[in-house]
């Protein structure tokens, strides 16, 4: 298989990193820093990044990362740096051998904050480029809700491996998307999964729990036979995407049922595994350029399970210009069989306001 040990060092080296994004929910608080408010960072923000680009550069050491942190917070404040190393320290694989195989610990907190800071990648068209989201959905992460840890290798500017952890969706792939699965992460039994994809291999999901390598189960899109009875998905919060545009386009398509809302690329594996069918992610600022990093994990997951991503335009989403999709405004992604029906009614949704 194409791709096998990137896939396997991102399945490991998300794994681990959830593993720490969950303790911190459990025992710190939440771990939020006084950051703004419309981006806030935690902790586990940190110390995930830091685990993941060091596993990352131990397979990989000509690579280059895109990752959403730096380590400027930590240089400047000892004692959260002290924090952030107790729980990078603290976060392990059950398996030794697989521990190894991402590298082990890190050694040092220099060496922990130089992994973070290799994510400073400018992006681009050429080479292998990783694009990491350690807490993507951290509104989500902190009020109990869904929060995924995203990771993608991207080659030549094109998507091409894609995990996701994903601790507060069911481990089922059968379990259908309602209201609640956005709000209700308290109950954690039988929860917990992690997606795969290798471009042109298709996509997979498993438990988050041991055994990462697992094969995993085949997930697919579910066949729509009448998009009248799609159920869509779109961001809690208001200002990431539309609620009123993308509540339009659904009464435009006959769509009846309530919107599934939950923060995350949680959305894109849930459409993936045939949980619900589409992901309305319509703009709000004419300006906000939407990041690498919340999306190119999830676009592969999609794809490979049968679906199409494109932004609301229709244009195909530009990951070789850098650290944002710059030429792209809002995403959409559905079916392969339904796609062209969505982005039409999405077009004259959009083209109306113009
Ligand atoms: N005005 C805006 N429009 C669209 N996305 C935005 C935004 N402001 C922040 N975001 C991004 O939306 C992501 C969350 O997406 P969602 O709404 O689907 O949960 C955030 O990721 P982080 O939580 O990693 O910061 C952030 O990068
Ligand atoms: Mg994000």
């Amino acid at each position: 298989m194409a791709y096998e040990k990137e896939l396997d060092i991102a399945l490991l080296a998300v794994q681990r990193a959830t593993l720490l994004t969950k303790s911190v929910y459990t025992s710190h608080s939440k771990g939020t820093l006084s950051k703004s408010d419309s981006s806030p960072v935690t902790i586990g923000d940190f110390g995930a990044q830091a685990l993941i680009i060091s596993s990352i550069l131990h397979a990989f050491p000509n690579d280059e990362v895109v990752g959403e942190e730096d380590a400027d917070d930590l240089r400047a404040n000892p004692s959260l740096k002290e924090l952030v190393w107790e729980l990078v320290q603290a976060a392990k694989l059950d398996d030794s051998a697989a521990e190894d195989k991402i590298g082990g610990p890190i050694k040092s907190a220099e060496d922990m904050l130089e992994a973070i800071d290799a994510g400073r990648s400018d992006g681009g068209r050429k080479g292998r480029i990783w694009a990491l989201d350690p807490i993507d959905g951290t509104k989500g992460f902190l009020r109990g809700g869904q929060y995924a840890v995203c990771l993608a290798l991207m080659v030549d500017g094109v998507p091409t491996v894609g995990v996701i952890g994903c601790p507060n969706l069911p481990v089922d792939d059968k379990t259908l998307l309602d209201a609640s699965v956005g709000i209700d992460a308290d109950d954690k039994e039988g929860k917990g999964v992690l997606f795969g994809a290798v471009k042109g291999e298709g996509s997979t999901s498993r438990p988050l729990g041991p055994g990462a390598l697992l094969d995993g189960n085949k997930i697919s899109m579910k066949p729509l036979e009448d998009i009248s009875q799609a159920t869509f998905c779109e961001s809690v919060e208001a200002g990431h995407s539309s609620h009123g545009d993308n509540a339009a386009i659904a009464s435009k398509l006959g769509i009846t049922k309530p919107s599934v809302r939950m923060d995350s690329q949680a959305k894109y594996g849930s459409i993936a595994r045939g949980a619900g069918d589409l992901y309305l992610r319509l703009p709000v600022s004419k300006t906000y350029e939407e990041k690498i990093w919340d999306h190119a994990a999830g676009v592969v997951i999609v794809e490979e399970a049968g679906g199409e991503v494109t932004d609301a335009w229709g244009k195909p989403l530009d990951f070789g210009i850098g650290r944002t999709l710059k030429e792209n405004k809002g995403v959409v992604a559905a079916p392969k069989a339904v796609f062209s029906q969505v982005i039409k009614v999405v077009k004259e949704v959009l083209g109306a306001k113009q």
